[in-house]
């Protein structure tokens, strides 16, 4: 392969990479890590162009300078790219003061005619310096691009052994000189691959959690975690397809806490907040896994007992809500007392449609507010029927 077909090549993958990371850049929210490599990797480019424009020369002092000169400057700008893509606090002068002691020894060696194996022993181990510190700083990040930063790395690395053995393999091989063109070429190729990997994984990663907030949003009451109402539709359809098989019930307990509004009244919002979310912590705790839980209003919460056989079993989950709600709840160095009005409505018997069984639901909890709060109710058709005529008059 001779030294224009390398150098072509390299430029025109250089060439890819660099509309590649421009269009990351384009992408609204990616980091601004990309716009970085683009500038970084237009000087690799810029440098392999120069190589093919001055080969004709022959001039190898002049070639090989001019190269270097540029090829220099894709370093503080690919690690800068790192540091912006990491948020790491690094020192970034010194990238650039470095890459201006590796220009001005290009400069030196230049006017004093150093030696070929000299002047480019100077700037190779500049380069490899980049390199190391580019592969320690991805390496120690890695868990923040899982999968990807660990080849920028290891591409990095090697790398960094590839220009500090370059000028030895060079003396003493002159005809390395290609091949050293063509492992470069490739090492880059692949550090800059993993890198828009990276970018293009990081902005995948940020999408789902986008996603997933919203969703959370959507689903979730923000104060406790538990479902919010409107979810709870959905997961109702999907709890009686678990009480399909024959005994199978559903119970929709609706518990309003006793007391409550009190906690709020004396001791502040933000302390009412911390009971209701300890309060939800404690209904989770005790419901099975496929059981639903709802916050509903202010201090009020909805459980869908899922594979109920029996009344008797609905009982005991009431009893079990109960025993919770009668605890108390600390919150700093305080404890406070609450307790919980239940209503219980069953699928199929007294509805099957789910605001239906909520109205039976609450229409009992409101029985057991009558009786004096704290204790559980079933659902009684005639008893609640003069109440929730007067409660739909309201
Ligand atoms: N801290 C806090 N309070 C809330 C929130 N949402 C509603 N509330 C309050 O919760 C209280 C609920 O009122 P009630 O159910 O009448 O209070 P209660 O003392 O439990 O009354 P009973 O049910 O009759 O025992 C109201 O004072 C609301 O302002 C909330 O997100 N956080």
């Amino acid at each position: 392969m001779s030294y224009e077909m390398v150098h072509t090549f390299g430029f025109s993958v250089y060439f890819v990479f660099f509309l590649l990371f421009l269009w990351t850049r384009r992408i609204p929210r990616t980091n601004s890590g990309s716009g970085w490599w683009a500038i970084s990797i237009s000087f690799a480019l810029l440098a392999r162009l120069s190589l093919i424009l001055l080969i004709p020369t022959n001039d190898v002092r002049l070639i090989v300078s001019i190269y270097a000169a540029i090829n220099i400057l894709e370093k503080p700008f690919l690690l800068t790219g790192l540091c912006r893509f990491l948020n790491l606090d690094a020192k970034w002068r010194w990238f650039w003061l470095t890459a201006a002691l590796a220009e001005a020894w290009l400069l030196i060696a230049w006017v004093a005619d150093v030696s070929p194996f000299v002047r480019n022993v100077g700037y190779s181990v500049v380069n490899a310096g980049f390199m190391f510190w580019m592969a320690w700083a991805s390496y120690k990040n890695r868990s923040e691009i899982p999968r990807w930063l660990l080849p920028v790395a290891v591409a990095s690395a090697a790398m960094g052994i590839h220009w500090l053995c370059g000028p030895v393999l060079i003396e003493l091989y002159p005809s390395w000189f290609k091949n050293g063109f063509l492992l470069g070429t490739v090492l880059v190729l692949l550090q800059y691959m993993s890198l828009l990997a990276a970018t293009l994984s990081q902005f995948q990663k940020r999408l789902l959690d986008a996603e997933a907030k919203a969703l959370d949003m959507a689903f979730l009451d923000p104060l406790t975690g538990l479902n919010n109402k409107r979810y709870m539709n959905t997961l109702f359809d999907h709890a009686l397809l678990l009480a399909t098989r024959p005994h199978h019930m559903v119970a929709i307990f609706y518990i309003d806490l006793d007391n409550f509004k009190p906690i709020n009244d004396t001791a502040g919002h933000h302390v009412g907040d911390e009971v209701l979310k300890a309060i939800a912590g404690r209904i989770k705790a005790i419901v099975r896994s496929t059981d639903i839980c709802a916050r509903v209003g202010g201090d009020e919460f909805i459980v869908i007992g899922t594979q109920l056989e029996n009344e008797a079993q609905a009982f005991e989950v009431a009893k079990k809500l109960l025993s919770q709600m009668m605890q108390q709840v600390q919150v700093g160095e305080s404890q406070y007392m609450l307790g919980a009005s239940i209503g219980i409505s069953l699928y199929p018997h007294h509805a099957r449609d789910l605001s239906e069984l909520i109205q039976c639901a609450d229409s009992a909890m409101y029985q057991v507010k009558r009786n004096g709060k704290s204790g559980y109710e079933i659902y009684k058709a005639q008893t609640d029927a003069a109440p929730m005529q007067e409660q739909l008059a309201h």
